[in-house]
């Protein structure tokens, strides 16, 4: 009872200062519950009424803990961009996000550690050298995507192999994504360690069922020695498999820290090749990490947790992106033909390490007409905030963007609801535009990645990573539906579009 009053007190007291919003559903405070309630199952839905109805402007949905209010319109999400922290936070929107309202963020502050919210330098780290180091770690990433499908998707050598085979999809893809991304992060042979492979990709479902937990307290009771010494928090260590998760990948990555520590002792931290200035096959996550952490930032549980956030927001993203893709070129198999010319016209001209970054395809248009979170963005209101339309929205108020009603908009994309694959291609072929509209691209129309300071710094990587998957798929398999019929259906929770965890698609080895 402790939790349901705290989440009524809660909910009167934004009620009351969210009033001039208008409300999708029933705005009383009974019936908000089970608007909360059927937005697990039709939040997409309720948040494209809401835009429909409330375009250029702001309108808001219940959740269980509290309202969210969601943007809509180039002008506002402009506002959005512009604001700074300290008007509009994303890490307080993270950090207080609850497991009931949403699978994609949590209490990273009971979960992972606050330092996390407080001192987020590993978003710098990816951002730059994770960034600038993509070229010269293109071979080490193609060869673990090429192993990793040897292993998990084999064509056993056999020339003749023409057996089509049953993949079980998101599984397969979700451990090619981590080790692919653990090579660049941690390298050879750890990326391949099963043990830590799958402690990384649990570490977001472990984190995620802890938070609902820590979300049945109210928040003075929430477990305060996390807070104040996290590192001995008998609670919270008992509590959260994730943080045994933790324990595990010190056992698995603490040693490679640590030699990183005393080769930093041994030759400086101002050396020539100080390895967040220098480009290099031999640096990756764990010495860019410890190049920049200084004092308390230097412990090797710190250090661990910043590895274990990247992967977080690493590798189901990217596992959910190349899901969909392969379910798309399964279901629209014309697109297989010209995409797999493109790869070998570009590997021809320009070699294979161009394919991540001058390959033109569209991927499937797969952020239209497939990835469709409806909602990014997230941001807590920390001072009063008052967009250029006039509407102000009080200090602690969640809100968020429209996405998928926006890239379901007619105004903005032709046809939205059909499936394009080359939508985006097509795009860039309209005067002045060649350059706009590539999968890295921001704009205030196209809300993948976000938009502004806080856009993700990981999508160079992460697309750089898709596009090469890709290019292995389409040269070496020919695919297709496992039902022959139709594409596995996306499964909708609270506004967040997953695609299908558990359908099969058809691998053989590539006949044409
Ligand atoms: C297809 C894959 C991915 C998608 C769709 C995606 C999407 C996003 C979105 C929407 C945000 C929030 C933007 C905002 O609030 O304005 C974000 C933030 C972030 N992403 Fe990604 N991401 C992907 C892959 C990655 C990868 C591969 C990495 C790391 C290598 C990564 C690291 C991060 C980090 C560290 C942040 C926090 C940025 C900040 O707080 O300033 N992401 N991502």
């Amino acid at each position: 009872m402790l939790n349901g009053s705290h989440l009524f007190s809660q909910r009167v007291e934004s009620s009351c200062k969210l009033r001039h919003v208008p409300t999708i559903g029933s705005s009383s405070l009974l019936s908000s519950y089970i608007g909360a309630l059927q937005f697990y199952k039709r939040g997409h839905e309720m948040i494209r009424e809401g835009y429909q109805k409330h375009y250029g402007g702001a309108f808001k949905v219940p959740m269980v803990s509290k309202w969210m209010v969601v943007i809509t319109g180039p002008d506002m999400i402009n506002d959005i961009r512009k604001s700074s922290d300290d008007q509009l936070s994303s890490r307080e929107a993270i950090a207080e996000h609850s497991i009931a309202d949403s699978i994609q963020t949590a209490q990273s502050d009971y979960m992972i550690s606050p330092q996390i919210r407080l001192d987020p330098y590993h978003v710098a780290v990816v951002r730059t050298p994770l960034t600038r180091n993509l070229g010269i770690r293109f071979d080490d990433i193609k060869d673990e995507i090429a192993a990793s499908f040897a292993d998990l998707v084999p064509l056993n050598g056999d020339a003749k192999l023409t057996d089509w085979t049953h993949v079980s999809v998101y599984s397969t893809v979700l451990k090619i994504v981590c080790r692919t991304s653990n090579r660049v992060f941690v390298g050879l042979p750890l990326c391949r360690n099963p043990d830590y492979r799958q402690l990384n990709e649990q570490f977001t479902l472990d984190v995620m069922e802890g938070a609902r937990f820590i979300n049945m307290f109210p928040t003075f009771l929430r477990p305060l020695p996390w807070h104040i010494h996290w590192r001995n928090s008998v609670i919270g260590r008992l509590q959260t498999k994730a943080s045994k998760k933790i324990d595990k990948a010190i056992f698995h990555a603490g040693a490679l820290f640590q030699e990183q520590l005393d080769k930093e002792r041994q030759y400086g931290k101002d050396r020539p090749d100080k390895p967040i200035l220098t480009v290099s096959s031999q640096n990756n996550l764990i010495s860019w990490l410890v190049d920049v952490a200084n004092g308390e930032q230097r412990e090797i549980r710190d250090l661990v947790v910043r590895l274990l956030s990247v992967n977080f927001g690493a590798i189901h993203t990217t596992t959910m992106a190349f899901t969909h893709i392969i379910y798309d070129l399964a279901t629209y198999p014309d697109y297989i033909k010209p995409l797999r010319e493109e790869v070998e016209s570009v590997i021809k001209t320009e070699g294979w390490s161009k394919v991540s970054t001058n390959l033109n395809v569209s991927l499937l248009g797969v952020y239209v007409d497939s990835f469709q979170n409806s909602v990014m963005m997230r941001r807590k209101v920390v001072k009063d905030f008052t967009f250029s339309n006039g509407i102000t929205l009080p200090a602690g108020t969640h809100l968020a963007v429209a996405t998928n009603a926006t890239h379901m908009d007619e105004n903005k994309y032709e046809n939205p609801k059909e499936f394009r694959g080359f939508r985006f291609a097509e795009m860039r072929e309209k005067e002045g535009e060649s350059k706009q509209h590539q999968m890295i691209s921001l704009s205030l129309d196209y809300g993948t990645f976000g938009i502004g300071k806080h856009a993700c710094p990981g999508r160079f990587f992460a697309v750089n990573e898709l596009k090469t998957m890709l290019a292995h798929v389409l040269l070496n398999y020919d695919i297709k539906l496992a039902n022959d019929d139709r594409r596995p259906e996306n499964f909708w929770f609270s506004g967040n579009c997953i695609p299908n965890r558990t359908a099969e698609v058809m691998f053989r080895r590539r006949l044409a």
